[in-house]
């Protein structure tokens, strides 16, 4: 698997012009579109549903979608997503009634399946999943926001989790971040173990996106390669 994974957060786009944005920072080299959904229920916040991104691959947008589910409960809009042509479900394992089920209806469809981790929600709702899924998401802010700053205590969280993917001997679990990644802490955060990261009003919020986007991508060529 590629070493590094840039995820625009399309909440931070153009909404009045959604496709055209997306396909602009896919133009300027992001590899994945970080597609955040949130229900004013579990996060303080409305955004978009399945609809939104039926209308992202209707319009021609091909690349990988990386749904972040901020929704409760999650089950009941795992086969929306699905449906609408999402590669990559992930959903915070305290808004799911079962863990497990929520994790199998998103593999059944075909889709990649993860765990969302908030700043105070601890790792050990991994303990008995590592091998049911494909990535596990670490949030460094508290969800329902863009634009928000990095939370440093996620760096510990990050090599804990990147710990966890080492000990289980499952190398194509991706570790992703979310949350205030930009391109004066994107070295630090990829040496702590992430190896996909979502950086919404840092790219978005950029003049010129190619330009943030090889920003990132010139201090993540500076890590060293992991032991
Ligand atoms: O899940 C999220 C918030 O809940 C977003 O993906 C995240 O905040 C990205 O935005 P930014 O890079 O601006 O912090
Ligand atoms: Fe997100």
């Amino acid at each position: 698997m590629s070493d590094y994974l840039i995820a625009p957060s399309i909440l931070s786009a153009d909404f009045a012009r959604l496709g055209a944005d997306v396909d602009a920072v896919l133009a300027a080299g992001a590899d994945v579109i970080h597609f955040d959904v949130m229900d004013n229920h579990y996060v303080p916040n409305l955004t978009m549903g399945a609809m939104f991104c039926k209308a992202l691959r209707d319009y021609g947008i091909r690349a990988p979608i990386d749904v972040h589910l901020m929704v409760k409960p999650v089950d009941r809009l795992i086969g929306d997503f699905i449906d609408a042509g999402a590669d990559i479900i992930t959903f915070h394992p305290e808004a799911s009634e079962h863990i497990d089920r929520s994790l199998q209806l998103i593999r059944d469809g075909g889709c990649k399946a993860g765990l969302v981790f908030n700043p105070a929600t601890p790792l050990h709702y991994l303990d008995h999943v590592m091998d049911r899924i494909d990535q596990i998401l670490i949030m460094s802010v508290n969800p329902g926001f863009g634009g928000q700053s990095f939370i440093p205590e996620a760096l510990d969280k990050l090599r804990a989790a990147r710990q966890r993917i080492a000990a289980s001997g499952r190398t194509d679990i991706r570790l992703e971040v979310d949350g205030g990644v930009k391109v004066d802490n994107i070295r630090a955060i990829a040496e702590a173990g992430a190896d996909m990261f979502v950086a919404g009003s840092a790219i978005f919020g950029a003049a010129d996106y190619a330009e943030r986007i090889s920003a990132m991508r010139a201090e993540l060529a500076a890590v060293a390669p992991r032991a």
